[in-house]
């Protein structure tokens, strides 16, 4: 699972804070527990009440797979691990024991009326968040999600539900663990947390394909908020990755871990190779014509959704594109038609598919290299479900290797930028400050000062929290807000006489037609806390007075221990969070070489891949009998264009681009087409012609000579004055060749 801009859930501003607090204060009773009963009771009050659920709440006959067995472990107290394939079921095995919680204790006479308690569910995606909590409110299952889409009202009808005892489950992001309002409300919520659900729980490991760094904290958070139990949830994990889920929440392997087959024999594997996507097109549409249905064609970018969704439809195929740019109206009219249409293909970037429940869907093709079996396997997953044959076809091509190598390659960061972030995070006036005080800093503005990725800043400060133990991540706080006036906005400005409702005068300012308020300046000039001039500003909102936006947010940490005060001190850490990047660039590059091998080795894919999640074909078997390999006896072949002789002019048009020679990989960067906070808006650089211009070379050539342009910086062009670039400029080649290849040319092999 990709991160997308659904998973920013900053959610309530630290003016919720007291509110949070306040209402964590509301008493929580004693409560005696069903394991106090006699086992022989508890066991069957806890199936009465399980199997009562799935029937009246759920409307099902029985369970799946292994889900009475995960349920029963949950509802005697213990944590459970589960992978189960995509569309298995694994919702059910905390929906149901959410329910049965009451149940069970009503049965038995351990809880009074509203003293149930919640299950917490920590889900990356707000989108499917509000699917499932919809799905639950259909059924009348109290339920809610706190994200950052929900009005303040909704907030505060969730906030009363927690109080009356009668919310069932609650869904949230994992970024909220990091607002302390938040975690105090989970501590004090009536009747406890009587399950932490962690859906797609291989993002907590490193060794996964999705590692989140705010998945790390849910452990923490899981103690501090008490979870009477946990259970992880996952579609993908390898035996490495269930480990590291068991062994962070203290999962007992050989009883808690449940594991069912990611083997799906109506899924049949298929692969075709091509020099180039315009030799792959033609195959493509012969393959759709000859297995009409519903499909997903997954590509990388989401401009190829929208491209070759036009072709499709050129062809006459009922085709339309898919991704995470577009409306949240238009997706959701999108999927309806998907899951009526019988002939439906969509074309998406992973955007599409988690969610989708829709069991007759025929093919899944993957027009891009997915970016790890992990991804595949899950992507591959959603065909189907209804368990008749279905297929699965992965097209692939030289030209696609550029584009996970531009992922992979993307996030390293330069040592120079890590040493940047940590240099502005230790200044000799924060490292002399106290342990407990806080320190605020704007990610939004890290990000473009020492040119480092989102992701991988967050990351730098995930690390400086859970495995160096010097900051820890708190409520962050909105530094400035902007607001459309109301009607009666100014008359009742100037007639609140209040400290804050002053400070607030003193501080908007009028643009064209919004205000725009500094809170920062606002709290130096008037000494007033914050959550006074936010409580007001929030009541004129409430009271339609104005139309409140927070902007400019402000990540906040509380200082844990000693910082690091000295250069030698702070190295040491560059050299640390340095070591560990390089090592995420070169997993990506093998997860790219892993997805290449599965179907380019002789050997049956579907044992191939099962076998990487631990798992088997059925029965014994060795070969599945239905794959590329398995019925052509052929090993699919990677063909790559010829190798490109160095483009000396169009390296030269980089060079002359960019002036500063104190950051080859930058150089690098800007050649080959990968993308960074300074390129895009210091550099304005990402639509100019020299950007991607060498995109058919290997990327660690291209490191060298920007390496040899850094450290002869004389030698190297003088910026001339800018003159228009056109594609053929930058791509003609020169007549040198390109220098021996590297390690990545050979997994790569050759330039395209
Ligand atoms: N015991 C059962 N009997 C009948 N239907 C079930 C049962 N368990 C789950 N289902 C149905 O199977 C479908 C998939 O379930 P669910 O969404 O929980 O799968 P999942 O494992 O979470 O999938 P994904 O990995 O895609 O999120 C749903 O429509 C659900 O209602």
């Amino acid at each position: 699972m990709a991160p997308n801009d659904d998973d920013e859930d900053y959610g309530f501003s630290s003016g919720d804070e007291a509110e949070l607090i306040a209402l964590s204060q509301s008493a929580s009773t004693k409560r005696k527990s069903s394991a106090e009963l006699p086992p022989s009771k508890r066991i069957a009050l806890q199936y009465q009440s399980a199997n009562k659920a799935l029937t009246e709440n759920f409307g099902m006959k029985e369970f799946r797979l292994q889900q009475k067995q995960v349920i029963s472990r949950i509802l005697s107290g213990k944590s459970a691990a589960v992978v189960f394939p995509t569309g298995g079921g694994k919702s059910l095995c905390f929906q149901v024991p959410a329910l049965a919680f009451a149940e069970e204790d009503e049965l038995a006479g351990t809880r009074a009326e509203g003293e149930h308690g919640i299950t917490l569910v920590v889900s990356p995606l707000i989108a499917l968040m509000k699917d499932q909590t919809d799905a639950l409110l259909r059924r009348g299952i109290k339920a809610a999600t706190f994200d950052s889409t929900k009005s303040r009202e909704e907030y505060l009808a969730t906030c009363e539900m927690l109080r009356n005892g009668e919310l069932k489950l609650l869904y949230c992001a994992p970024e909220r663990l990091n607002n302390e309002g938040f975690i105090e409300q989970m501590k004090h919520v009536r009747g406890g947390i009587r399950l932490l659900a962690v859906d797609e729980a291989h993002c907590i490991s490193e060794w996964g394909h999705a590692f989140r760094p705010d998945y790390l904290k849910i452990a923490r958070f899981a103690e501090e908020i008490c979870a009477e139990r946990v259970i992880c949830l996952t579609a993908t994990a390898t035996p490495r990755v269930a480990t590291d889920i068991c062994e962070t929440f203290g999962i007992d392997e050989s009883s808690g871990l449940f594991r069912t087959s990611t083997f799906r024999p109506n899924l049949q594997l298929l692969a075709e190779s091509g020099v180039s996507k315009k030799e792959l097109h033609p195959k493509l549409f012969k393959f759709l014509k000859s297995n009409p249905g519903s499909s997903i064609v997954y590509v990388t970018l989401q401009k190829d959704t929208e491209q070759l969704a036009v072709e499709l439809r050129r062809k006459g195929f009922n085709a339309r594109p898919f991704h995470a740019g577009m409306g949240a109206p238009e997706k959701a009219e999108l999927q309806d038609d998907f899951m009526r249409s019988k002939d439906l293909i969509i074309v998406a970037t992973i955007a599409f598919g988690m969610g989708i429940d829709k069991a007759s869907i025929r093919n899944v093709i993957h027009f891009n290299i997915p970016s790890s079996l992990e991804s595949y396997s899950q992507e591959i997953g959603r065909a189907g479900r209804d368990g008749k044959l279905s297929k699965c076809m992965f097209y692939v091509c030289g030209e696609d290797l550029h584009l996970r190598e531009m992922f992979a390659r993307g996030d390293l960061p330069t040592r120079a930028a890590i040493r940047g972030v940590l240099q502005e995070i230790f200044t000799p006036m924060n490292t002399s400050q106290p342990i407990g005080n806080q320190l605020q800093f704007s990610h939004y503005s890290q990000e473009r000062d020492f040119d480092i990725r989102s992701t991988t800043l967050k990351n730098i400060y995930a690390q400086l929290e859970l495995t160096h133990h010097l900051i820890r991540a708190t409520t962050p706080i909105y530094s400035k807000y902007t607001w459309k006036p109301g009607p009666g906005f100014q008359s009742t400005l100037n007639s609140d006489k209040s400290p804050a409702g002053v400070a607030i005068k003193n501080h908007a300012k009028y643009g064209k037609s919004l205000y725009s308020f500094d809170m920062d300046m606002a709290v130096a000039s008037s000494h007033l806390p914050r959550g006074d001039i936010l409580k007001k500003l929030q009541t004129f909102h409430d009271n339609g007075d104005l139309e409140l936006k927070p902007a400019g947010v402000m990540s906040v940490y509380k200082i844990l221990s000693r910082l690091p005060k000295t250069a030698p001190e702070v190295e040491i850490l560059v050299d640390v969070l340095y070591a560990t990047f390089q090592k995420r660039e070169e997993e990506a590059l093998a997860r790219t070489d892993e997805m290449l091998q599965l179907i380019t080795a002789k050997a049956c894919f579907s044992k191939s891949l099962a076998q990487h999640f631990g798992d088997d074909l059925l029965d014994g078997k060795t070969e599945c009998g239905q794959c590329t390999w398995c019925t052509t006896r052929k090993a699919v072949e990677q063909r790559l264009p010829p190798p490109v002789p160095f483009n000396h002019s169009a390296w030269n048009a980089v060079l002359d681009e960019i002036e500063g020679r104190d950051d080859p990989r930058l150089l690098a960067k800007v050649a080959f087409g990968i993308g960074s906070p300074k390129i895009s808006y210091e550099l304005k650089l990402s639509k100019h012609g020299v950007f991607g211009s060498m995109d058919d070379h290997n990327f660690l050539d291209l490191l060298r000579a920007a390496e040899s342009a850094c450290s002869n910086p004389k030698t190297s062009r003088p910026k001339p004055k800018l003159a228009p670039k056109t594609t053929t400029q930058t791509k003609s080649s020169s007549s040198k060749p390109a220098g021996k290849t590297s390690k990545s040319a050979g997994r790569r092999s050759t330039p395209k």
